[in-house]
């Protein structure tokens, strides 16, 4: 669009998190580009496996822009995944159908040994290099867009990579963190760094704000969470902050309930994603009133949509009015969605 600039002070979704209540809310959604979306598909198709999609710039700038196209989300988040970090530092990963990631666990001090952060930036340079596709494609195509680059949390990209695979407890990875902690704290340690270096790379490419993702952060007692998930998400904005002074950043530290407030008040995050479990209003009064909420929508009721999907996005417009906020789900949005009911939502929130 020629002649529309492209000014941040512009962008409702960069407003809303230097701590303005944008309304109608600025909106995007966990893994708005995916399996729901039948051009997403077809491209998937093309590339072969998702490491490959992951890895082709051109192709992962397309999957990154489809639903800022169909829908016109505020948000854009790069197209890639939280392991391509430990992927990056060489440990093996692929993607098996219908079970997840696979990688090969690291579980004793020789295998944390193998990994190397010094291969990292160049293995990773295909995903910076979408980085800066996006943004230029933003830039033309929908200059009201923020793009926001993102890495996994050092805890949960922990979890995977000792475990191997998903899991319902990351047992093996949570025995090391108490059974080993110093080896847990190498591993964790690697990752601070290496994480720091990859986001920043992000934003010195066009990422505008950078999330960090923190899925199976609710795993862990108290004492854990704060050593685990607090301690290292602290070292890791501050690392981000030396390069990055003043890039707004997102934490989501999925099912951490009451521990929410001490993460917003120790790890120096600009805004907080609520994941689906927890009351908005009790998140807004554990917060301080200008630090931006994102969340929250069920993403079964976006797949179920009609009243359902009305009476729950309404309850949220309705606690979250004339506060910092943007419009999200509480977890990734499910392949069975009907892209139709994304459409439904997206009039719904711009209606306020
Ligand atoms: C834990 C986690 C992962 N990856 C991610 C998390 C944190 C958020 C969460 O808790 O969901 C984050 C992620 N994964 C993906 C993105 C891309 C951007 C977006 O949100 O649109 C983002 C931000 C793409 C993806 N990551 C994955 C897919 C599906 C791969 C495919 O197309 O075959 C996509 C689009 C694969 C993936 N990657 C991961 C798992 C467990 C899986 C398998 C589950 C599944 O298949 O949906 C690890």
């Amino acid at each position: 669009m020629p002649g529309v600039s492209e000014s941040p002070s512009q962008k409702p979704l960069l407003r809303a998190l230097a701590g303005e209540a944008v309304w109608p809310p600025p909106m995007w959604l966990m893994r708005q580009a995916g399996r729901y979306l039948p051009e997403y598909r077809e491209i998937r198709a093309e590339a072969g496996d998702f490491i490959a999609l992951c890895t082709a710039p051109a192709m992962a700038a397309e999957v990154t822009l489809q639903p800022i196209r169909r829908y016109g989300m505020d948000g854009a988040i790069l197209f890639s995944d939280i392991l391509m970090v430990p992927w990056a530092m060489g440990q093996p990963l692929h993607f098996a159908e219908g079970e997840g990631p696979m990688l090969e666990p690291v579980r004793d001090a020789a295998a944390i040994g193998q990994l190397d952060p010094s291969v990292c930036a160049a293995n990773a340079a295909p995903i910076i290099e979408t980085v800066r596709l996006v943004r230029a494609g933003l830039a033309e195509e929908a200059p009201r867009t923020t793009l926001i680059g993102f890495a996994g949390s050092p805890f949960t990209v922990a979890c995977y990579m000792v475990e191997g695979h998903g899991s319902r407890d990351f047992a093996a990875a949570r025995g090391m963190a108490y059974g080993d902690p110093a080896l847990f704290g190498r591993l964790i340690r690697i990752l601070i760094d290496a994480s720091a270096d990859y986001l920043c790379a992000q934003a010195d490419a066009g990422a505008e704000v950078l999330m960090l993702f923190d899925s199976w952060a609710g795993l862990l007692a108290p004492s854990q969470f704060r050593r685990w998930v607090i301690e290292p998400t602290a070292s890791l904005v501050r690392a981000i902050r030396k390069r990055h002074p003043t890039i707004p950043l997102i934490g989501f530290p999925r099912l951490a309930g009451p521990m929410l407030a001490e993460y917003a008040q120790r790890t120096g995050v600009q805004c907080l994603g609520v994941d689906t479990s927890m009351d908005l209003r009790w998140a807004a009064s554990a917060v301080p009133p200008s630090m931006c909420l994102q969340g929250n929508l069920d993403p079964l009721s976006l797949v179920t949509g009609g009243m359902a999907l009305e009476t729950e996005a309404r309850s949220i417009l309705g606690a979250m009015r004339g506060r910092p906020f943007i419009f999200n789900l509480g977890h990734g949005i499910e392949k069975v969605t009907s892209p139709e009911n994304v459409s439904t939502l997206v009039r719904l929130v711009r209606t306020g």
